[in-house]
Parts: C-alpha cells; structure tokens; sequence
C-alpha cells in the first residue's frame, strides 16, 4: 500500500482523469476493445499539452501513455529501459526467448549476432522471391476483380487485406525457411491456418485480463484452439529446421551453387560455428513468421486505401513505377532504391495507421519527463506511435495523407522520432529494411497492374488494434486493370 501511495505521489502531476485509489480507473474504462483503445488514444486528445503523457491505472498498475517525439527518443534511447512490458509474456508460449519479447541480458548478445543477417547483402538475393509472389498476387488480384482466370464477379470488389496477407505469408516462409507454403494458391494449408489463427487466439487474450493465467486459460475453448496451433506450428518449424540442418550436414555446410540463403540457414551457420544454441533457433524462425507478415501486410493494404482515396496520389506513383521498371517485369534492386515517391507513400500509411501502434516497456530507473516530473522505476511506458504521428507541432494538418511530408525538403526541422512505425534505438525493428524493400516491390507490381478505387472511407473504418492495427471487417477496394495482367 506504501509503495502504490508513493507512486501516485510520483505521478500526480501527470495529466490524468481522476481515478480512486487501488480502482484508478477501472470505473471509467471501456469494458469493449475497441472502447478501451479508443480512450487510451482519446486521452492524447484530451491531454495536448507538454509533457505530452497521461496515466492510466489499471487497478492497482499505473500505465504511463507518452506521445511525443521528445518523449519517445528519452525512453527509447535510455538502455535502462530495454525490457519489455507484462502483455508480451503471452507471446512466450508460441515465440519462447526470442529477440522480440528476451530481456535486455538476454536480447543483447542475440541482437548483436542477428543484426548481420538483414544486412542489405542478404536480402537484395530476397528481391527474386518477392517478385515471383507479387506476380501471384497480382494474377489472385485480376481473378478477384473479375478480370482474370476463372471468376464470375465482375463488379471490381476486392477485400485486399486477405489477399496480401497470403502474399506476405509465403514470402516471409519463402525468405526465413527457404520454404514454400503456398499459402496464396493452396486452401486448407494446416500450418497457414495456425499462423492466422494463434493471431486471433493471442489478440483476444490479450483483451481479456481474466485469461491472462495459464491454468485458466488452458481450460477456455480459446486456450485448448492456441494450444492446437502452437504444436502444429512448432512442429512445422521444427521439422523443416532438422530437414535443413540435415541437409547443411550433407553438404559439408556449404550452399550449392545458385542456392537461395534463408535466414534459417544463416542461423543454422552459426550454430554450427558455435555462435548461437541450436535451441534458439526455432524461437527465432517462429518471431520472424509472426513479426514479418502481419506488419507488412497491414502497412501495404492502409497504402492501397490511401492511394485508393486520393487519385492524385496514385496517379504520381503509377507514374514514378512505369519510368523506373521501364516494361521490365522484375523489380530489380536498382528499381528499388529510385522507388522514391512510392516509399513516401508507403511511409505516410505507416504514420497514419502504423501496424505496430503502441509498445510497451517496462523502466529500469526513474526517469524524468519534465521540470519536477520523474517517472518511477519499475513502472511501464505505453509509447503511443499513433499519436506521436499526429503531433501537430510536427505535422501539420496530421489526418490528411500527404505522401510529400517524407520528401527530403520537407523533412527539414523534423524531430528524428516524430516517425517511429518501427519503434526507434536500439531495440527498434530489426526487419525494417526487409519490410520496405518487400513493399515496394510488391506495390509496384500492383500499381503497375492496377487502378485502385477505395469503396470505403477512413472514417468509416473501424480498426482493431492489438498488437497489430487492422481494419475489423478488411480493406475493400475496386480494382480496375490498366492493360494485361503481368
Ligand atoms: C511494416 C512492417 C513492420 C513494422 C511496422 C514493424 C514494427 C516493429 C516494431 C514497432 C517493433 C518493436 C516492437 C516492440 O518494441 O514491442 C518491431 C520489432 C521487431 N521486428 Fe518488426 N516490423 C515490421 C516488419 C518486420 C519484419 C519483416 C521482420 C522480420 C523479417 C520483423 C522482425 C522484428 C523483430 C525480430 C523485432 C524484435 C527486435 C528486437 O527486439 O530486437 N519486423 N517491429
């Protein structure tokens, strides 16, 4: 009792709706998700002023909400607070100590060991695997509008969000395990199922607090379908590891010619160098199966909405795609890199519905936020990335999606964090550059093939926000081919 009286002394100056001792606002909270996170984000609102932060108790627990850019470099940039936040430790049955959720002890050496394998060497060779699954893509596109093989419709309607998801899913498959699902092509894929399913599994746990234990969870109907999944994908990436490492053994662990390095090989090199435990790698292949399709699928279905919504828009970067692949049907990594206008684009849907849209960390010392406001060691930090990308101060005008804010002359005199979609210091997003370089080859591939109408507003989108940030009921757009689908 001594120690909650001391922090709410330590944060009364903080903004915040009054709440009650012990209770904080557990009477005023939205009892539904969506409520919940609306209030969370409402709060930034209702708070503008510097320090930009609010608390929210949850009973007992004191969340402090920061939304600046100030703000977010002091956390992010203090290796105090390298932890992570209690919600995490749900993904722990599925991605066990991996990079994403370790702590900092732990997450240190491994970061250090992995920071090499995204280096832009290895995934230029990942350029080829997002072409063949963008053609694909674009083919499942031109069926679904009606205008490709074997489909009835004719009305143009196409739900994007599923589609490249699958797309996302046989890449990152394809990239981190050098194995193909298919997911795009082939129904009833067990191990495909499972990866969407521990998603929805985890997002509706994460909600509900009186599940949060395992005993009980385990007894819930949920918990007996996230257990299914997790053996199934756990046996999945167990096998193809051994297969792969048998493989590697035969070979006298050296690739043949021509072959495709994954990131699970590369893993498997340094185990067998003796750099990592064999016993991390599973958890590692698992965080980049779950970490590396949602995000980029989420970010490139808001990027087909916004182009959808704004003409104008899509115009300029059909435009910049048709000069640069020049009639070429490969994005090369030449092409990528003068893709400088499609990469605003792309950047601007992340500012304004980040896949990733608040993370949580845990303080390992006090930390000051403001004159005579020190944060209390022990306590967690919500880093709302939602809001500071709408920061008036940083951007102006922030609802109106204006792919130009990213272009270098405009960029002048913005805070370094004022964008942050991939969080920021040293424990931000290892796969940044992947994820970028996937999505742009993957959208030149559809904008090249497509004009692309949006059916919905942006107000008429209610989102889901959970770990990730999706739209509840998909992305609907119209897709009209520009000439023949290639
Ligand atoms: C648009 C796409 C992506 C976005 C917006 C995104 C965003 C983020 C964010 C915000 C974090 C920090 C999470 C936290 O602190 O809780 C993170 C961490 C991470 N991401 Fe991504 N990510 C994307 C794509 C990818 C891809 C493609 C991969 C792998 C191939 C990946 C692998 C990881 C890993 C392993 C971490 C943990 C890093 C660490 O703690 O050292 N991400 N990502």
């Amino acid at each position: 009792l001594l120690a909650h009286l001391k922090t709410r002394d330590a944060l009364e100056k903080v903004h915040q709706p009054r709440g009650y001792p012990l209770l904080g606002h557990g009477l005023i909270a939205k009892p539904d998700p969506e409520g919940f996170v609306n209030q969370i984000f409402g709060m930034g609102y209702l708070y503008p002023s510097a320090p930009r932060a609010c608390v929210l108790w949850l009973g007992p627990m004191p969340i402090t909400v920061i939304y600046s850019a100030e703000l977010l470099e002091k956390i992010v940039c203090n290796s105090n607070h390298l932890n992570k936040g209690f919600a995490y430790k749900l993904l722990e049955p599925w991605l066990g100590q991996s990079l994403l959720i370790s702590k900092k002890d732990r997450w240190r050496p491994k970061r250090k060991l992995l920071t090499p394998t995204f280096h832009y060497d290895i995934l230029k060779d990942f350029v080829p695997v997002f072409n063949e699954q963008a053609k694909i893509l674009v083919q499942k596109m031109g069926a679904a509008c009606g205008k490709g093989k074997g489909t009835a419709s004719t009305s143009g309607k196409v739900e994007v969000l599923e589609l490249v998801t699958l797309c996302m899913l046989d890449i990152i498959c394809e990239t981190s395990m050098g194995r193909s699902v298919n997911a795009q092509m082939q129904k009833d894929s067990e191990y495909v199922w499972a990866v969407h399913t521990i998603n929805k599994c985890v997002s509706e746990r994460t909600r509900n607090p009186f599940t949060w234990p395992e005993p009980i969870y385990k007894l819930t109907s949920n918990g007996r379908t996230h257990s299914r999944c997790i053996q199934l994908l756990h046996s999945f990436t167990r096998q193809v590891i051994d297969e792969r490492a048998a493989e590697l053994e035969r070979s006298d662990w050296k690739l043949g010619d021509g072959d495709r390095m994954a990131f699970l090989d590369l893993l498997l090199l340094m185990a067998h160098r003796g750099q990592m435990d064999p016993k991390d790698i599973q958890e590692e292949v698992d965080t980049f199966m779950f970490e590396g399709h949602d995000t980029t699928s989420n970010g490139l279905a808001w990027t087909l909405h916004f182009l959808g919504c704004n003409k104008h828009v899509q115009i300029r970067a059909q435009k910049e795609v048709d000069e640069v692949l020049q009639g070429s049907e490969e994005g090369t990594v030449e092409h990528i890199s003068q893709l400088k206008y499609v990469e605003c684009c792309l950047k601007e849907a992340l500012r304004l519905c980040p896949s990733v849209p608040m993370i949580l960390r845990e303080l390992g010392a006090d930390q000051p936020i403001a004159e005579d406001v020190v944060l209390p060691r022990g306590t967690h930090v919500l880093l709302n990335l939602f809001l500071v990308h709408r920061d008036p101060s940083q951007w102006p005008q922030p609802e109106t999606f204006n792919p130009d804010r990213f272009l270098p002359e405009n960029s002048i005199g913005r805070h370094p964090f004022a964008f942050a979609p991939f969080s920021a210091g040293s424990r931000n997003c290892i796969g940044q550059r992947f994820a970028i370089m996937e999505e742009k080859v993957v959208l030149a591939h559809i904008l090249r093939n497509f004009t692309i109408t949006s059916l919905q507003k942006r107000h008429e989108i209610r989102t889901d926000v959970n770990l990730i940030m999706r739209p509840q009921e998909g992305l609907f757009v119209k897709l009209e081919p520009r000439n023949k689908l290639s």
